[in-house]
């Protein structure tokens, strides 16, 4: 079924290239086409320099594109004037990886600067610092400075000042890349709280996997200017592809054996190896029950677990061992219960 669009955010065939003319043209984004949805969050992953800061600075407008078309909030950014711009940017809130904080002024000067800008006046800037530091937990840093903080309060100052205006979209451009793992996860907890209690859209660059497990609906990923693959976070974390590649997210996880894994493997066993799904762990579990009665034996020879936002899923490789039309049989039983993928011989990595 097609997913209802209500697209806040749109890229037809979206090029922009530096330098064209002068010295080698670098083309940082590359004929991209995507759109975002009112309400989701969506994941752009890749590796460094693959293209995600010049897309995010698309989106806001900070970047201009050298060929095709960017909608945002109804509004073609690609060919506005820098005078309208600001209209759109005013409802795109942005937070970033080195905070970005005024070291001069308080916590709570820090959440009202946007307010100020944008002319509120006191008393609702005061109400409103104080809704927003309660939202982010730092309700008793209200005069605390900056370098007082750690990475993690930092941050949470930086997503408070960029919800301050009320956006109707959040940028957060590796905002959780300076942080070590214990405070990355409070900061994505309140990420999807924003997403998920105000309704803000959201768009995260990250080049952690993490980021996109965690808080992501879908995800694309980008590999030098082009998004080489985009879906459901689900759907890609979970689903071996038809055409047997192995895909960037799928080769980041660890519920499927590695090259070393599956040499190792071969050597201890000669069974018939096959990856079995567990999206329907139950359906898996009857049939793994049933091997006796189909003559087989069988031994779990790798296997792990993931959750992304909205489920879990795994991956079980298992030897299976027994007269080889009863292997077969068993392997029919059990790509009826989920899908089954084949390991080769000699093969070395799962694909
Ligand atoms: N203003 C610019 N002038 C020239 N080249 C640029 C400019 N901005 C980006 N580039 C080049 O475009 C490519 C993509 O850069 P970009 O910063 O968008 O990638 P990235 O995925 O965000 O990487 P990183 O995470 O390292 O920032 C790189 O080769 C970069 O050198």
């Amino acid at each position: 079924m097609a997913r209802p669009k209500n697209p806040l955010i749109e890229f037809q065939n979206v090029t922009r290239t530096f330098n064209p003319g002068k010295g080698t043209a670098v083309t940082a984004v590359d004929d991209v086409s995507f759109t975002v949805d009112h309400g989701e969050v969506y994941g752009v992953i890749g590796f460094s320099g693959a293209g995600k800061s010049t897309l995010i600075r698309l989106i806001n407008g900070l970047e201009r594109p050298t060929a095709g078309t960017i909608t945002v909030l109804g509004h073609e950014v690609s060919r506005m004037s820098e005078s309208k711009l600001r209209h759109v940017r005013s409802r795109i809130g942005m937070v970033f990886q080195q905070f970005n904080l005024f070291q001069s002024r308080n916590v709570a000067g820090n959440v009202a600067y946007p307010l100020r800008v944008a002319g509120w006046n006191k008393a609702d800037r005061e109400r409103r610092v104080e809704e927003l530091l309660e939202f982010v937990g730092l309700a008793d840093k209200a005069k605390t400075y900056p370098e007082q903080l750690s990475g993690g309060q930092k941050q949470r100052v930086g997503i408070a000042r960029a919800l301050a205006v009320k956006p109707d979209i959040l940028l957060a451009d590796e905002s959780t890349s300076a942080l070590d793992p214990s405070t990355t996860g409070e900061v994505l907890r309140l990420l999807r709280r924003a997403n998920e209690e105000l309704g803000i859209t959201i768009v995260a660059i990250t080049h952690e996997m993490e980021v996109i497990r965690s808080i992501a609906d879908r995800v694309a990923v980008m590999d030098r200017g082009k998004i080489v693959e985009e879906g459901l976070v689900y759907d890609i974390f979970s689903n071996p592809r038809d055409d047997g590649e192995i895909t960037f997210v799928g080769s980041a996880l660890k519920d499927r054996p590695s090259a070393e894994d599956l040499t190792r493997i071969r050597r201890h066993s000669d069974g018939r190896l096959i990856t079995v799904s567990l999206k329907d762990s139950a359906a898996v579990g009857g049939v793994l029950g049933r091997a006796g009665e189909f003559g087989i034996a069988f031994e779990i020879v790798h296997g792990g677990m993931n959750t992304t936002k909205n489920a879990s899923f795994g991956l079980l490789t298992l030897a299976l061992t027994g007269r080889t039309e009863a292997v077969q049989s068993f392997v029919e039983a059990m790509r009826d219960a989920a899908p089954v993928q084949e390991v080769e011989p000699g093969q070395e990595t799962l694909r």
